[in-house]
């Protein structure tokens, strides 16, 4: 999902005119096994976790390791012999590159062909992007951005891939990248991945565009603060917390967990409070609400997986009982939408508080209340589709980040004895507070280092909306843009040790990365004028998690547990989930009942710092202008 969704960030319907010959149609998973997946649409690529649970690092899993280390050096060399053959290479129809295939099947080597026709082809009139067809069907088991990346290896930083009539330009140059996010950003829509989302998000931010987009984000921006992401450093601690609580009665009764579930869980309670104060309190409850949720999430990323556009038909929805299904969920996550902007405007007409830039309200600190307190003039349906945007943005992404985190600090326990060794100094047994974002260095690193790895979404999408030229290549409007994260992030020309999870990549006394300081070859939020609004809060979120998860529990892939392989969805998921054995470490520590939501934000604390330390504002600025 090229979005927070693949879409959200999600691929676009890869979908029967795309790619539809990668796999079989899917179906939905009944909410009882959400988060599990089928081995999805795009199919999956598998990472197996060693089944030693981790226990003895230097025997088995290091055995493990190399096995696997083998297994897939050998297939990328059938894989990169096959491309680099012509296998996968679409015929030019010119003279130069006939010839120059001729000659390449006779066997004459490809860098004396480069040397001898470099002269030719730049005295052809225009130069033409290289092409890869998408008959990849020894490979359709793989996660579909897994393809793309050996075909990137082979083809370079832009290449045009074919699909039957339909045709992706896939983009994995940081150069190339800046420019359609940031340098001519006006020149591209959201494309195919509005055309998916508009039932769920209507025009929200995410899919919306021109007009709309640029009204809305300015709206919605201020809502961000640094005062209002400080007051959600206490809600983030508070719903860690009920997790800490549900781990610690697993560690008791000697019961293995599965994280991806639970995460998803948290990222939802949270997400619920912070955007329309709203508490799903799934970590305890099944409700019809969160059910509703699921299924609506669910059914935006088989969309944008799936081969055929089957909503568009217009009686479907009224008789297919799955359609029946997510249009009741719609209509319940609607109604409560439209109740909560009731009472909130009800609240704001009664409330004696000043509104000013940093205004927030101690009762309702939600984004929901920023904007109707500061008079925000929109239909409630428009409010709504921004609400139900901002939900599944900062839902499933989150989820996903610690998800794979977890995951990786499973086969790296020495990165987890760093962590804890921080978090042990500096949080002790105390909830964490706005301060000690700025010096849990070595646990934001890990997070950043996450990102890199498992970026959410793996691929960004755009459509352009003008003829223009990308890396020295003319485009025409109207062409479907993948721009691959996971490749970016995984560069070898980019990145010393692309596999290697190593925080210390990241000196703790330099500057959190971002797409600004690495000039875009690292793009864990986006860039440009609509990177997520949505990046400081989230990187709070994911590391005050992960701090006082480690703080109070061991974790180790569960004994038995399936092997963790990658699907795509909306984010980058498990295809059964992310089993786990939890052990304590220290005994869970007596808080203090606090009632939520609590207001503890200094304003005398200056985020500056902190800001420089997690994310760079600029973009959101420059959307302002
Ligand atoms: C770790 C968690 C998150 C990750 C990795 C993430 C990633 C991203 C990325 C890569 C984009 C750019 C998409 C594109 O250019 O097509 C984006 C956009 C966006 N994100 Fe996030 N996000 C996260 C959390 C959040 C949260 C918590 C919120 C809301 C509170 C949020 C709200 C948004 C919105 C509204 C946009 C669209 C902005 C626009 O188009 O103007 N995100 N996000």
């Amino acid at each position: 999902m090229a979005a927070h969704f693949p879409l959200l960030h999600a691929p676009p319907s890869l979908s029967a005119k795309t790619l539809h010959f990668y796999r079989s149609k899917p179906t939905t998973p009944s909410f009882s096994s959400y988060p599990k997946r089928r081995k999805g649409l795009y199919g999956l690529s598998t990472i197996i976790c060693s089944s030693s649970n981790g226990r003895d690092p230097n025997s088995v899993d290091s055995g493990v390791k190399s096995v696997e280390k083998l297994l897939e050096e050998k297939r990328r060399t059938e894989l990169s012999a096959r491309i680099t053959s012509g296998e996968f290479t679409v015929e030019q129809s010119g003279f130069p590159s006939g010839a120059k295939k001729s000659l390449l099947k006779l066997g004459v080597p490809s860098e004396i062909l480069e040397f001898l026709f470099s002269w030719v082809d730049a005295h052809e009139d225009c130069p033409k992007i290289p092409e890869a067809k998408g008959a990849i069907s020894s490979i359709r088991s793989e996660a579909f951005f897994i393809p793309l990346y050996e075909l990137f290896l082979t083809y370079g930083g832009v290449f045009r891939l074919n699909f039957g009539p339909k045709s992706f330009l896939i983009v994995s140059d940081p150069t190339i990248a800046k420019h359609i996010l940031r340098e001519n950003s006006k020149a591209y829509s959201k494309g195919i991945l509005a055309e998916i989302l508009e039932f769920v998000m209507g025009t929200g931010l995410i899919p919306a565009d021109g007009e709309v987009w640029r009204i809305r984000r300015r709206t919605i921006v201020p809502a961000l603060h640094q005062k209002y992401v400080a007051a959600m450093i206490s809600l983030f601690g508070q719903a860690t917390d009920r997790l800490c609580k549900k781990l610690d009665a697993a560690a008791s009764d000697g019961e293995d967990v599965e994280m991806e579930s639970l995460f998803s869980r948290l990222t939802l309670d949270i997400i619920g409070k912070a955007v329309f104060n709203y508490d799903f309190d799934s970590l305890t409850n099944d409700t019809g609400i969160v059910e509703a949720v699921y299924t609506v999430l669910r059914e935006a990323e088989d969309r944008s997986v799936s081969p055929i556009p089957f909503w568009e038909i217009p009686i479907w929805k009224d008789i297919s009982p799955r359609q029946k299904r997510v249009s009741a969920a719609l209509k319940l996550i609607n109604d409560i939408l439209d109740d909560l902007i009731a009472i909130c405007k009800r609240m704001v007409d009664e409330e004696e508080l000043q509104f000013h830039e940093e205004y927030v309200n101690e009762q309702d600190p939600s984004i929901l209340h920023f904007l109707l307190a500061s008079g925000d003039d929109v239909s409630s349906k428009q409010l709504r589709d921004d609400l139900m945007t901002m939900l599944i943005a900062g839902h499933e992404t989150s989820a996903a980040v610690l998800t794979w985190t977890f995951y990786l600090l499973s086969k790296e326990p020495s990165v987890v004895s760093k962590l804890q060794e921080e978090v042990d100094s500096i949080l002790g047994d105390r909830f964490p507070t706005i301060e000690d974002m700025k010096k849990l260095k070595y646990a934001t690193r890990v997070i950043n280092e996450s990102l890199r790895l498992y970026p959410q979404p793996p691929v960004l999408i755009r459509r352009s909306l003008e003829n223009d030229v990308l890396g020295g290549y003319p485009i025409k409007r109207g062409e479907d843009i993948f721009i691959s994260v996971w490749n970016l992030h995984r560069s070898p020309k980019l990145w010393d040790d692309v596999e290697k999870f190593k925080p210390e990549r990241w000196p703790l006394d330099g500057p959190n990365p971002n797409e600004t300081n690495q000039n875009f070859s690292y793009l864990p939020f986006g860039g440009g004028p609509r990177k997520c609004v949505g990046d400081m809060f989230a990187s709070y979120e994911t590391v005050v998690a992960l701090a006082m998860l480690v703080r109070r529990f061991d974790f180790q892939i569960a004994l038995g547990a399936p092997p963790v392989e990658m699907t795509t969805g909306a984010t980058i998921h498990t295809t059964e989930g992310l089993k786990m054995t939890v052990t304590r470490r220290i005994k869970p520590p007596i808080v203090p009942t606090l009632e939520m939501p609590t207001l503890n934000a200094d304003a005398s604390v200056n985020l500056s710092e902190g800001d420089a330390l997690l994310g760079q504002k600029g973009e959101v600025s420059s959307a302002h202008s």
